[in-house]
């Protein structure tokens, strides 16, 4: 076991949102100073005391966009050994309820299709929740065929013996 395995860090949770418009996606830009500059990011950040993921959520996309959102899936978490705590990003897919976004932190926007997201240069834990949300997409496009098999049983015999 190495000796960092023991040292319990402070988890830092931050809701962050993958907005939908139209098939795109908009990605955004870090600011040129703090923390991970310029690295592209999905807008959000850090959890309040006494906040849900949720109201953390719209309220830091209201903060950073001046835009309200409304939240649909959760994806899964994904973790980045920071200096001193853990960043734990939440992902929730969004769409826009306004639409006039005016930036307050960010260097600048982009939107984007699905497939042309991997070219920017995110934040390293970005890139899991990229994954994840590629796979929710395949999930997506699956569904419909999941449904049409359900309808099986009503064509051929309820009976397996019958299939014989
Ligand atoms: N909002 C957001 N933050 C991310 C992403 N990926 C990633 O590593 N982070 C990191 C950057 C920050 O360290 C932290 C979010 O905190 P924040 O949005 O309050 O940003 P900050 O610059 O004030 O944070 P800090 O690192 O200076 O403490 O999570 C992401 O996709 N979205």
């Amino acid at each position: 076991m190495l000796v960092s395995d023991l040292i319990k860090k402070p988890l830092v949770k931050v809701p962050c949102a993958i907005i939908e418009r139209g098939g795109k996606v908009l990605a955004a830009q870090r600011s040129a100073h703090g923390s991970l500059p310029m690295k592209w990011e999905f807008p959000g950040g850090k959890l309040e005391e006494g906040e849900s993921e949720v109201e953390c959520l719209v309220r830091e996309i209201r903060e950073e966009l001046s835009v309200e959102v409304v939240v649909e899936d959760r994806l899964p978490v994904t973790n980045r050994d920071d200096i001193g705590r853990m960043i734990q990003l939440v992902p929730f897919i969004c769409q826009l309820v306004t639409d006039e976004i005016i930036l307050t932190e960010h260097e600048q926007i982009f939107w984007l299709t699905p497939d042309e997201l991997p070219a920017l240069d995110w934040a390293e834990a970005d890139r899991d929740v990229l994954q994840n949300y590629f796979e929710h997409l395949a999930g997506r496009r699956i569904r419909p065929i999941q449904r049409l098999n359900r309808r099986k049983p009503d064509i051929f015999p309820t009976s397996p013996g019958k299939i014989e």
